[in-house]
């Protein structure tokens, strides 16, 4: 069965087939209308609806029972823990998803070495620091992690390893169990009435903050892009990240591992800390520059640090940090309660089984998210996108070279109300499959065209009015080509196509300066003739001749009796002398056959 452009978002170039609208109509009576069995149809054009085969999905690493009993109904499951990155290299090319947690190293080679297969990447817990985030974008496949299941386990664990800290829990049973008992030695400090400063205010730092509260805690929290009134709403103040730092007797870490907070705990800010600072972090090891933090914890300034979270895990045997008696380390605990696993195992296998079919993830990491609802209105507009975007570059005559494209949107709905990220990358992959072997979806998209040199640009045209639809009509504009069709080119210069979408079905509405209304479903032809009587049929013949259904006819002329364009919608793709023959009637001055 032939796999459409259109059928799904995330379409690879796997052994899953996935099934369109217009790969069904092949299949049908002759008998029925095309219109009006998809107008019954009810499922989204995103879905997969057909496969020869169920998709692979790689375990790489232990997850909860839940999350693979829903794997096990709709894909075959391959647990394998501990593989080596080579072992990982070799499998993948056999996978359609891999699921994997903080362990496991999704490098470019694990990308590279997958030929395309790979489609989705699930990252069960929030942290996606190891997978390479960029190539899976150039590769098009989806990085989707867990966010929500694991956020009270790792405020637990930050809370655990606050009051453990304090109180030397570690210390003292270790040397307990050496046979001493040395009350003298751990006497801890308080909490109460202390700073902590919560540094990252997010889901985690925010169920943290909660709890110090409850410990009589003073917290205070920093964060750039964290909301003041939400602080505010649980009695924290946020601070810039000097004065988190300087006036803190307890720091909690729970930012994110990106370029800008790697190291971010380093000589120079342990030296503007109070003397005798304790750390907590169940963020990521690479937050801190972990020599710097050796380095004053000999000199004082940390008391100490209670560590879920190294560099390098697990870490070399004579890591001096591990190994220092003010240091309190767990390995990397802070999701692994039963309750945050059992979670997180069924969010991430939602959100694999989800893509797997096409759908879009509401956890994409990779590439927008659209709400359901959102989609649902916008699936006719997406496929008109695409349609518009492959009509227009088979306009383009060889050699010309798209560099220079417009996407004109005209909407009543307010800028803010229309996300249009959607229609972009579909265009875009209309634009870009006909002419090439690139497989573009909503994750590859803008990165595609651009590395192509594809500039796209967008504009918004705001109708008055109230918006029944999210659109009236999109406008596909290539710039600085040639046509192969000259009647495409509108009277700016440029290639241009127009769609609406009537009905639940994308139509063609416009061609170069030429209204026509051909409903996008088959093939099309396009002919510029004299407008004169007896053309449909002179042309509706010769198709019927060799059994070329025609779906729809339009004519669109500048004035009675002068140049007219014809669209013509064909179920079947028509033979070279079928073309040939339409080619020579006289009136016809040119013609272009065009594959949606
Ligand atoms: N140890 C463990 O097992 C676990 C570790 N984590 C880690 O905890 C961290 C936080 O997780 P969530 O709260 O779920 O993520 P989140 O995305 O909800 O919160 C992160 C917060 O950090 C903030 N942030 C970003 N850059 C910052 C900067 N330069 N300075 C201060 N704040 C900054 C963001 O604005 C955001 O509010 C992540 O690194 C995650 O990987 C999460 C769960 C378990
Ligand atoms: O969710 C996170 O960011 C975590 O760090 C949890 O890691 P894990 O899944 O336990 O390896």
């Amino acid at each position: 069965m032939a796999t459409s452009p259109s059928s799904s978002l995330l379409q690879s170039r796997s052994p899953i087939k996935l099934t369109s609208l217009s790969s069904l109509r092949w299949k049908l009576p002759v008998s029925v209308s095309l219109r009006q069995h998809q107008l019954r149809r009810a499922s989204p054009v995103f879905v997969v609806v057909s496969m020869d085969a169920k998709p692979t999905v790689l375990v790489a690493e232990k997850l909860g029972q839940a999350g693979l009993d829903l794997l096990k109904d709709f894909a075959n499951v391959d647990c394998s823990y501990n593989l080596s990155p080579e072992e990982l290299c070799t499998k993948i090319s056999l996978c359609d998803a891999l699921i994997v947690r903080s362990g496991t190293k999704v490098s470019r080679e694990v990308f590279e070495s997958s030929g395309g297969r790979l489609k989705v990447v699930g990252r069960a817990g929030v942290g996606i620091d190891n997978v390479d985030l960029g190539a899976a974008t150039e590769y098009g496949c989806l990085v989707v992690n867990a966010p929500t299941a694991n956020t009270v386990a790792a405020a637990e664990h930050g809370i655990a390893l606050l009051t453990a800290m304090a109180r030397n829990v570690a210390q003292a049973d270790a040397s307990i169990k050496a046979g001493k008992w040395q009350r003298n030695k751990y006497v801890g400090v308080s909490l109460v009435g202390k700073t902590l400063a919560v540094m990252g205010f997010g889901k985690v730092g925010t169920e943290v903050a909660r709890r110090a509260k409850g410990l009589g805690m003073h917290v205070i929290a920093h964060d750039p892009y964290a909301p003041a009134d939400r602080a505010h709403a649980i009695g924290v103040d946020l601070v810039s990240f000097d004065e988190a730092i300087s006036t803190a007797d307890f720091l909690s870490l729970h930012m994110p591992l990106t370029p800008a907070t790697s190291k971010i705990l380093n000589d120079e800010n342990f030296a503007k800390m109070k003397k005798g600072v304790r750390i907590v972090n169940v963020a990521r090891g690479g937050v801190i520059d972990e020599d710097a933090l050796v380095r004053a914890l000999d000199a004082g300034i940390v008391a100490q640090a209670a560590l879920d979270v190294l560099t390098v895990e697990p870490p070399p045997k004579d890591n001096k940090l591990v190994q220092h008696e003010n240091v309190t380390v767990t390995p990397h605990l802070g999701a692994s309660t039963l309750e945050a696993q059992e979670g997180v195992a069924i969010e991430i296998a939602e959100a694999v089984v989800g893509a797997l079919r096409g759908e879009l993830a509401a956890t994409a990491v990779n590439a927008p998210m659209v709400p359901a609802e959102v989609l649902t209105e916008l699936k006719p507009y997406v496929t008109l996108s695409e349609k518009l975007g492959r009509l227009a570059v088979q306009l383009v005559a060889g050699g010309s070279g798209v560099k220079s494209v417009k996407v004109t949107y005209t909407s009543a709905r307010a800028p803010d109300d229309l996300d249009t990220r959607l229609l972009r990358a579909m265009v875009t992959k209309g634009l870009i499959e006909p002419i090439s072997s690139v497989f573009v979806n909503l994750v590859n998209a803008d990165f595609t065209a651009k590395q192509r040199g594809i500039r796209i640009s967008e504009e918004r045209v705001i109708l008055d009015g109230s918006p029944e639809s999210p659109l009236e009509s999109i406008q596909v504009q290539i710039a600085n080509v040639e046509s192969k069709f000259a009647s495409a080119i509108s009277e700016s210069g440029e290639i241009t196509v127009e769609g609406r979408v009537k009905d639940g079905i994308p139509h063609l509405t416009k061609v170069g300066a030429f209204d026509v209304d051909v409903s996008l479903e088959g093939n099309i032809i396009l002919c510029r003739q004299v407008d004169q009587p007896g053309m449909i049929g002179t042309v509706g013949s010769i198709l019927g001749e060799e059994n070329v259904n025609v779906s729809f006819m339009s004519v669109g002329r500048i004035a009675p009796r002068k140049q007219a364009v014809m669209a013509i919608g064909v179920d079947e793709q028509p033979s070279k002398s079928v073309l040939t023959k339409i080619g020579e009637i006289p009136a016809i001055e040119e013609f272009v056959f065009l594959d949606l």
